[in-house]
């Protein structure tokens, strides 16, 4: 079996995130859910929140579908790396994603949400496409949608062909040979402790010459931005005229006048270029000519994270076969 759905941006100025759609339980229920290769909980909005929680968001009641099964005991709580959370109790159901299903898939409905989840209207929760070691359900860890469905896909694969301003798409179970061109370079994963982490061959700013020095870091679809190493990021910024590393705005700002350099990185022999378009991203506070660089230090967060605007310059295969590998194609 395969499946195909869309992965549509959730602000039309700027690709923070992607979210989509996914439907639940009998009759179905369609959510709008973010995919998250940087974590590996499928959780949704519910019934079971407080309704002061919810500001908009499309939400999964588990006592309208005929094939929801409560998980008696069990219980999931999660942290993001930047401070957002949600907590809650699981049932299993019917999940189904582009014309793929899954049966009895873990889902943990939400009983409580952080602020910021509650104010981002357009996110009814999310797929996670981690390894399923990082789950949080306890006492019985969870398997994620990709592995309960990895053994009746065609291929044990899904890919990103995530896009600038425009809907791209999620596969899984097969890889689309128009949706790239060239070869697709492939490197090793290391999935300790369960994130799609490989080693990136080096980086280049604007026109300058390309340092060839591995840096490890996870490619994550639920990650916007690019976090890398301050050698790399301080290297970046030296180009950009007026930049700072503001502790207020909690990273690095220029004056969105500012005329910025592409960054480009590698994957073994192959290249990626961001175009200098895409690395400014929203003014700090509406209205301001203060912008957000999206290329950001990497110190605060513990690892180096590829988010969505290094993927969407690329195709990218997440393989779940023995060993795991990631694999990057221009298109
Ligand atoms: C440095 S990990 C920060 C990252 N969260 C982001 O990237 C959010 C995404 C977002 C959220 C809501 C609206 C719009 C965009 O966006 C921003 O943080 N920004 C975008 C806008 C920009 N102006 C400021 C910075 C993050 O926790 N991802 C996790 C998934 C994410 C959680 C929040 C909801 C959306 C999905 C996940 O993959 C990585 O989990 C971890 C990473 C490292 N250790 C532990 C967990």
């Amino acid at each position: 079996s395969t499946g195909s759905a869309a992965a549509v941006p959730i602000n039309a100025e700027f690709d923070i995130a992607y979210v989509t759609p996914v439907t639940l339980g009998t009759p179905p229920q369609t959510l709008q859910l973010d995919f998250d290769s940087g974590s590996s909980d499928l959780w949704v909005f519910s019934s079971h929140l407080p309704t002061s929680q919810i500001r908009g968001q499309e939400i999964y009641a588990p006592n309208k579908s005929s094939t929801a099964k409560l998980l008696d005991g069990h219980s999931w709580s999660i942290t993001y790396g930047d401070g957002s959370g949600s907590r809650g109790n699981v049932y299993t159901d019917n999940v189904t994603v582009g014309g793929l299903m899954v049966e009895r898939q873990a889902i943990e409905c939400a009983q409580q949400v952080s602020s910021s989840f509650t104010s981002e209207a357009h996110i009814d929760g999310l797929v996670g496409l981690g390894f399923s070691t990082l789950n949080t359900v306890s006492p019985k860890s969870q398997l994620t949608f990709f592995d309960n469905a990895k053994g009746a896909l065609d291929s044990p694969v899904f890919t990103a062909d995530l896009k600038h301003k425009q809907a791209g798409t999620y596969d899984f179970g097969f890889i689309d040979k128009a949706k790239y061109t060239g070869e697709i370079t492939y490197v090793p994963v290391n999935n300790d402790p369960g994130y799609w982490t490989f080693s990136s061959s080096g980086y280049a700013v604007g026109s300058g010459n390309f340092s060839a020095s591995p840096i490890s870091g996870i490619a994550d679809t639920g990650t916007s931005l690019i976090y890398l190493p301050t050698a790399v990021v301080t290297a970046y910024y030296r180009q950009v005229q007026g930049a700072t590393n503001s502790r207020s705005y909690g990273g690095y700002v220029f004056p969105c006048s500012a005329t910025l350099p592409s960054f480009t990185f590698g994957v073994g022999e192959a290249r990626f270029t961001i175009p200098p378009a895409y690395m400014s991203y929203a003014a700090v506070t509406p209205g301001s000519s203060t912008c957000f660089g999206g290329l950001q230090s990497s110190n605060g967060v513990g690892i180096n994270i590829w988010g969505d605007l290094a993927l969407k310059v690329a195709f990218v295969v997440f393989n779940g076969g023995t060993p795991p590998t990631i694999g990057w194609a221009a298109k």
